[in-house]
């Protein structure tokens, strides 16, 4: 039976829906129903095809209601969206609904204000349910969206080598020609759907502890393609994550040495032999002995399964080598004797000289070599029969005394004084179990416990001994202990909040423990630092604000904010967890069948960079080379962007500054050596001077406040803002944005999520977009302005027409 459709009617529907105010219709298209959304479609298959609002015509309209009475189109994978603003669960849930009430309503003669009234109620509370729904299951599997399931094999094949960098399916030159290319047939109509990052916050918050988030949905003509990103930024400290499922106890119950002194010996290299062999051809023999065996070293060995260096006696000695043998056979070699030590064992020599560090599981240091064997007689001349038995006697092993040392190898060591409540805390995360008593000095060796996460990721934290004051003078527990800080890449003050047992004020306790540290090793101060106030159930109010400080209060006894403790934990910088995850979905344009789904991480990374390299092309002059770059942070998107930046330019200088050395120093060599950048790569250590002089300046940081300020830049300076994604968030100061003509991706993104743009009032200054520029070509893009900036945020466009490239280069591969 075919529907008849009635134009009018539909056009109320749509209206009652839009005058909900909860639905704000942005496009009907194509998505990929999930298993309960079919379900509740009769598990029928729906066909729509992509079409914007004011495109539903009458024959989309119908053939969607000829698949309800069970008329089979002629391409069978169908599928129904209709995307409001909000998560994925929103979208596909208001998709699925608008469905049925329109489906409803079409069959209902007797439409009129009142039902009117009653569907729109009605929608908002079968949405709202059936999204709470979708989010409860995703919570359930961990943030895995369900719907987004395929059967095709292909995507299994992908997903199955998405591990195995397909990075090296993209080659800059070629990406940043595709991407130029889309963008220059766009023809100013970029998607319908590009402001999504204003909801990062809403949804992540929405979601809970699995906050994921719906990236721009893009249609691409040329592409044949459309796609999906879902995308998940972890940017601050306290936002929700999946959180533990199974903890370890990485405690061990031997007595704890983490310090020995020991005597090491290599065997002695055996004597060479010092044989004859006689024939009727010579008078004395020809000497025929082997050259003596090796002694054995004695090497330590890094072992997971070592706890302490308790097992280690006071002296080695390795086996001496044997004895050459007749017919030239070298003699035996003795063996190498292997201590197992736990990871992270430092050894020195009796100086004080470091000999190795056995960070690796299986790496082994020898500590006291082997003599070499001696010579055997046949080395030497035969001539004269004095040399018959001439043989060298084997050299002696290497002596020495050793120390080695045993530093915890923890992401997260728990700093504070003696019964601020560590242990508690350790055993309030994971399932280690330190000795809790409120008398101080309980734990007198670190313990361990490994916090596990949905992803088998685990973060080790150690609850590092009480400090007192004067540790740094050995008093207390003092250095012993003092130095397993050294290997945590993150440090967390805990601070006690009890009028009854703490010593002084919270504020004072931290300014205490900071002391401390920086007086035992003042690098100590670099390390990433979190600070928790514990014990919050024992104060009325949470009364102390200590300025400048982030300050998560917690109650470790009582189990209070532990939650937000962990998600701290994962989504701290120093436990290596990505800020941002992402996975794009690319489907097939006529039959909405899912193509593929991609890792979306190297996507951003390069899609980005390359968007950032067509935008400095365009807006510096062709003829400028040898210009001073500045690249501002110093992770995912500062690599890329050298990559992409040196592929369209060649210049003098890269400078790179970012707030921890270190990270700047890791990113060249990375660069260098993986990249072959040849550049000068030079680090800096004040953005400031950096800048100065500077002709293109990248932020790449996830700050929330500036980090370039105008004053410091030269007239002509270039700025390409990749940071700042939120509307709340800065990268750059008024002035610079106040004299700089403006430039973005996509400028309906820029007015509604940069923040930069919108703190500085700086909305109605956005002079175009990037399609814009790429098919003007060359002009005087700055005008009267001091400065050119191009804001960056992501668009969808750019995903898609990346993993299409990507896919492609894999089939063709
Ligand atoms: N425009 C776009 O299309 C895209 C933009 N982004 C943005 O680019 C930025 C960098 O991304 P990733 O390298 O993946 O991030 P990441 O989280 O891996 O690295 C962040 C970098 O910023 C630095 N940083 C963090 N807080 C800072 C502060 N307060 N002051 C100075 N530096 C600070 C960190 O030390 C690190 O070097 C982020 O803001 C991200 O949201 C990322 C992907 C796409
Ligand atoms: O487009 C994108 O992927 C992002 N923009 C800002 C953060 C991530
Ligand atoms: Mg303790």
């Amino acid at each position: 039976m075919e529907w008849q459709l009635n134009i009018s009617k539909l056009n109320k529907f749509l209206s009652a829906v839009l005058n909900t105010g909860q639905f704000d219709i942005l496009k009907l298209g194509f998505a990929n129903l999930n298993e309960d959304l079919s379900e509740l479609a009769n598990e029928e298959q729906l066909y729509m095809p992509s079409i914007d609002l004011d495109e539903l015509n009458e024959m989309s309209v119908s053939s969607l209601l000829r698949i309800k009475t069970r008329v089979h189109l002629p391409t069978d994978i169908v599928r129904f969206y209709a995307s409001t603003e909000g998560s994925v669960a929103y979208r596909l849930s208001s998709g699925f609904i608008f469905l049925q009430a329109l489906y409803e309503i079409l069959e209902d003669d007797t439409l009129n204000r009142e039902s009117l009234n009653e569907l729109q109620s009605d929608l908002v509370r079968r949405v709202t349910n059936y999204s709470q729904e979708i989010l409860q299951k995703s919570n359930r599997t961990g943030g895995q969206v369900p719907e987004f399931k395929s059967s095709l094999e292909q995507t299994a094949i992908m997903c199955a080598e998405r591990n195995t960098d397909y990075e090296k399916l993209i080659k800059p030159k070629e990406l940043i020609s595709t991407l130029e290319g889309v963008l220059g047939s766009l023809d100013g109509k970029i998607t319908p759907d590009i402001q999504p990052l204003r909801h990062f916050m809403e949804i992540t918050r929405e979601t809970g502890p699995s906050g994921y988030f719906a990236s721009m949905p893009a249609h691409i003509p040329s592409l044949k393609c459309f796609g999906v990103k879902i995308l998940t930024l972890y940017p601050s400290k306290f936002i929700c994550l999946p959180i533990t499922i199974q903890m370890k106890n990485l405690a061990s119950k031997s007595k704890f040495v983490d310090w020995v002194r020991l005597s090491v010996t290599g065997g002695n290299g055996g004597p060479g032999g010092t044989m004859v062999q006689w024939s009727i051809d010579t008078k004395y023999g020809v000497p025929c002995g082997g050259d003596g065996g090796r002694g054995g070293d004695v090497r330590m060995l890094a072992s997971r399964s070592v706890s302490n260096l308790g097992e280690l006696k006071t002296g080695y000695k390795a086996p001496d080598g044997r004895l050459g043998k007749k017919n030239r056979i070298p003699g035996t070699h003795g063996e190498h004797i292997l201590l197992p030590v736990p990871l992270g064992t430092v050894v020195k020599d009796g100086y004080g000289n470091i000999m190795g560090d056995l960070l690796k599981e299986d790496s082994e240091l020898v500590v006291a070599r082997g003599g070499d064997g001696g010579m055997g007689n046949h080395n030497y001349s035969v001539l004269g029969k004095k040399y018959r038995f001439e043989r060298g006697l084997g050299d002696l092993g290497e002596n020495r005394w050793i120390e080695a040392e045993m530093k915890t190898i923890a992401a997260v060591g728990l700093v504070g004084f003696p019964n601020a409540g560590k242990s508690t805390l350790l055993r309030a995360i994971s399932r280690a179990r330190p000795k809790v008593a409120s008398y101080p000095f309980t734990t007198l060796r670190p313990y361990l416990g490994a916090v596990e996460y949905l992803d088998q990721s685990q973060i080790i934290v150690a609850d590092i001994p009480g400090l007192i004051q004067g540790a740094h003078l050995n008093k207390g527990l003092g250095h012993s202990f003092l130095r397993h800080i050294e290997r945590c890449t993150a440090l967390v003050y805990v601070l006690d909040l009890d009028q009854v047992t703490m010593k002084c004020s919270p504020g004072e306790q931290l300014m205490h423990l900071r002391e401390e540290l920086r007086l035992y090793q003042p690098e100590f101060m670099n390390k990433i630092v979190a600070v928790v106030a514990n014990k919050v159930d024992l104060v009325d109010e949470w009364e102390y604000s200590l300025e400048g400080e982030n300050v998560l209060a917690i109650s470790a006894e009582n189990g209070l904010y532990i939650d937000e403790f962990r998600i701290l934990l994962k989504s701290n910088e120093a436990t290596s967890y990505p800020s941002h995850s992402s996975t794009v979905l690319l489907y097939e344009n006529v039959t909405g069948q899912l193509i593929t789904q991609l890792d979306g991480d190297p996507i951003t990374n390069n899609r980005t960079a390359a968007i950032s390299a067509i935008a400095m092309k365009h807006l510096t002059s062709k003829e400028s080379n040898n210009l001073v770059l500045v690249v501002l942070g110093s992770s995912n998107q500062a690599k890329s962007h050298v990559r992409y930046l040196t592929a369209v330019k060649d210049f003098k200088e890269i400078r790179m500054w970012s707030r921890n050395a270190d990270n700047v120093n890791k990113c060249i060599s990375y660069l260098q050596q993986t990249h072959n950048i040849n550049t000068p790569l030079i680090p800096y250590s004040s953005a400031e001077e950096a800048c100065t002089d500077a002709d293109v300046i990248v932020t790449v940081t996830l700050s929330k406040d500036p980090v370039v300020k105008g004053s410091w830049l030269k007239q002509g300076a270039v700025i390409i803002c990749v940071g700042a994604c939120r509307p709340d968030w800065r990268e750059l100061d008024d002035e610079l944005m106040l004299n700089s003509a403006i430039y973005a991706d996509s400028v309906q993104s820029a007015k509604a999520e940069s923040g930069d743009i919108i703190l500085s009032g700086s909305t109605d200054r956005i002079e175009c977009d990037l399609c814009h520029i790429v098919k003007e070509g060359e002009r005087d893009w700055r005008g009267d302005n001091k400065f050119i900036l191009f804001k960056s945020l992501g668009m969808a466009i750019q995903d898609v027409a990346s993993a299409h490239l990507i896919y492609s280069n894999y089939i063709s591969k």
